[in-house]
């Protein structure tokens, strides 16, 4: 589906209700297939959670997660502890180039039985589920948090816990922090101290009922679209102010795009003030936030204003190469960007070129991220529906703004 954005002059106010977090929901729905006492609301109705649940339904061998790449790695060690299960785990074309070795090696110091079907190191992979031979494991922290996750979701069910070494410069901190987080809520004790995660034995929980918060990154969208209206407002549901998801940095960074953020009653209101120094390059450092790196580059595109965005070694291996996707679709619209292995520069830049057609890259976020545009130009966005890897209701929900979708 590829859809048309009329240019439009203004937004209208309005209030939406987010769906739930997708990185809180999926480490809950581990965490109940653990342990059936957990009850969970507001889940994330977004494909990747859907996924999640249908794969930890199944009973069948083989198990296709799609693009869902908190789903591929979360499942892997959850299957490789399963004493007897045999698995085949499988994604997407492009899931199937996003590397899973450092967490393979990790589960096989734990004597898991794991082996490449296709490419080495990565899916899809055989699983053989065993119980674990040694309590002690330690892994590579700098290309992805999700390994780490992966082995903290499981820790607590394992008979002696599991102490977790992480090496080297420890990536996306705040997500590691998050699944600490959600243990501690369900009644796991765990610690994160000196590079090393320590998760105690549980074997039976008691009841605990946990409600997800709204998910910060798909707010991300909604702070571009203020940050370009013309003194408008949108008010979002349901978010905390001490959140466990750092995409939450969003309220600060939005400061210096003229954005500003009200808590109240469980809801945000995001209001236009004025950008305070425009011509001020916007220097941020993302490693802690990676998700949110498009909506920001864009955002500042459509400002007209410079951006110099560190911290971006992850986002070759997301849903697509997302510093070359950026770069290739905003030198589309007239903007100029220079991209290293882990930073991208973009110029200030005066007109955008109108009735560019958008490139999404199997990318719910290069969809998401240049929606926004529309208050400066017309555009299209091709597979307009890749949308639904997090945030299903998307475009209904620019429809409430008054955004022409066509
Ligand atoms: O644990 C999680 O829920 C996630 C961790 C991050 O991945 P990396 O740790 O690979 O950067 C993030 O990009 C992803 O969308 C969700
Ligand atoms: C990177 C993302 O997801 P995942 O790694 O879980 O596929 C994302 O949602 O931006």
């Amino acid at each position: 589906m590829n859809l048309k954005l009329d240019h439009i002059s203004n937004i209208k106010s309005n209030t939406l209700q987010i769906t739930g977090s997708k990185s809180e929901t999926n480490r809950l729905l581990i965490l109940q297939s653990l342990y059936p006492q957990i009850e969970i609301e507001n889940i994330s109705n977004s494909d990747d959670s859907q996924l999640m649940q249908a794969a930890l339904a199944s009973k069948d061998e083989v198990v296709d997660i799609h693009h869902a790449g908190t789903a591929m790695r979360f499942l892997t060690a959850y299957f490789a502890v399963k004493k007897g299960r045999k698995t085949i785990l499988t994604g997407s074309k492009r899931m199937q180039e996003r590397p899973i070795k450092i967490l393979v090696d990790a589960l096989r110091q734990l004597g898991c039985e794991i082996n490449y079907e296709k490419d080495e190191g990565f899916p899809p992979i055989k699983i053989l589920g065993k119980d674990p031979i040694t309590n002690k494991v330690s892994l590579a922290a700098n290309v992805s948090s999700q390994y780490i996750s992966a082995l903290m979701l499981i820790a607590s069910s394992l008979p002696e816990g599991l102490e977790i070494k992480l090496e080297g410069k420890v990536t996306s901190v705040p997500y590691i922090k998050m699944t600490l987080s959600l243990l501690k809520d369900v009644g796991i004790s765990g610690s994160f101290e000196n590079n090393v995660i320590r998760i105690k034995p549980v074997k039976v929980l008691s009841s605990k009922n946990i409600v997800v918060e709204s998910d910060w990154s798909s707010a991300s969208y909604f702070y571009s679209i203020v940050a370009l209206s013309d003194n408008k407002s949108v008010t979002l549901g349901s978010y905390k102010k001490n959140s466990y998801q750092g995409d939450s940095s969003l309220a600060d960074i939005y400061k210096k795009l003229g954005v500003e953020t009200t808590f109240q009653n469980n809801e945000i209101t995001l209001t236009k003030t004025s950008v305070s120094n425009q011509s001020e390059v916007l220097k941020l450092d993302l490693s802690n936030s990676p998700d949110i790196a498009q909506t920001i580059a864009v955002t500042c595109f459509g400002l007209g204003k410079g951006c110099y965005l560190t911290g971006l070694h992850t986002l070759k291996i997301k849903e697509t190469d997302r510093l070359e996707a950026l770069k290739t679709e905003i030198e589309k619209l007239g903007g100029e960007v220079v991209i290293t292995e882990n930073s991208l520069r973009l110029s200030p830049s005066v007109s955008i070129t109108s009735d560019i057609a958008i490139d999404t890259y199997h990318d719910h976020r290069m969809a998401m991220a240049f929606a926004p545009l529309a208050l400066r130009t017309a555009l299209y966005i091709n597979d307009a529906d890749v949308v639904s890897k997090s945030y299903p209701d998307f475009w209904n929900d620019l429809k409430k703004l008054d955004f022409k979708v066509l």
